[in-house]
């Protein structure tokens, strides 16, 4: 069954728009554990405009459930402008303090408003490679963040990934529009097949909400896991936090 991963980007973005811990980061990630959910997910950005370095450390010290920190491996300290938030230190040194379970290395500018694409490894695949090499000798499972390119997934097992997170806006956006999305299921299809030829697990995320995650996961049965944190922070806003993690889990056949 494939595992849902709540990211709490979005939990804690609300929180920063005081001077407050309300909503308290590590209280909503015991509320999703509460509900059932499989995984938490952070992506601390080096601008620390939702989750912050001080959130990673948190969570690192009380989940029961698997921690997979998302972010760009190249993204360098940087000094914290507000008071009272702790700089911050730089993506690996973070991922090497708190040794998630899983760290998904996503090739974000720090000026990105989102996540927007995947690695293009034929550039970048030598320098990840040792980076990859280290977090796996420190017990941490690597995922890469992939366009939906079979050429492409091949090269992130050559690198030494452990899995791939397929980036499904264009799945998302396909589906909301009707246009093509039959096609673009196809391709997501072919991508997580040339991905598990090579060996790797396959994961999922972005922009993935409760109407579209059946279809995809029906298209990907393979699927090991989804992190979601927008659109379930959105239902949440409806149906309440619990409910909605138990109605995603359903979405993913589970509950
Ligand atoms: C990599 C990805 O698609 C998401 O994990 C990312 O966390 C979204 O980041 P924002 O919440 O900052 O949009
Ligand atoms: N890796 C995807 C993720 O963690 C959350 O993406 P989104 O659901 O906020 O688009």
């Amino acid at each position: 069954m494939t595992a849902l991963s709540v990211n709490l980007n979005k939990i804690a973005l609300i929180r920063n728009s005081r001077d407050t811990r309300s909503p308290d980061v590590p209280g909503h990630a015991q509320l999703c554990i509460d509900a059932g959910a499989d995984g938490i997910t952070v992506h601390p950005r080096p601008d620390q405009r939702h989750i912050r370095a001080s959130d990673c450390r948190e969570l690192a010290a009380m989940l029961t459930v698997e921690f997979n920190i998302e972010g760009n491996p190249f993204a360098g300290p940087r000094r914290s402008d507000r008071a009272g938030v702790d700089d911050y230190p730089g993506f690996l040194p973070l991922v090497r303090e708190t040794r998630p379970a899983q760290c998904t290395l996503v090739p974000d500018g720090d000026a990105q408003l989102t996540s927007d694409h995947g690695f293009d490894l034929t550039r970048d695949g030598e320098r990840l490679a040792p980076l990859i090499a280290e977090l796996k000798g420190l017990g941490i499972r690597v995922s890469l963040f992939m366009d939906p390119e079979p050429a492409q997934l091949a090269l992130a097992a050559e690198v030494g990934a452990d899995r791939i997170e397929l980036y499904t806006e264009s799945y998302a956006r396909a589906f909301a529009t009707g246009d093509d999305s039959a096609a673009v299921l196809g391709r997501f299809r072919a991508a997580a097949e040339a991905a598990l030829d090579a060996g790797l697990g396959v994961n999922a995320g972005h922009d993935l909400n409760l109407e579209n995650l059946p279809s995809f996961c029906a298209a990907i049965p393979e699927l090991l896991e989804v992190s979601i944190g927008h659109a379930l922070t959105v239902d949440a806003l409806r149906l309440g936090l619990a409910e909605t993690v138990h109605a995603y889990q359903r979405a993913l056949g589970k509950d």
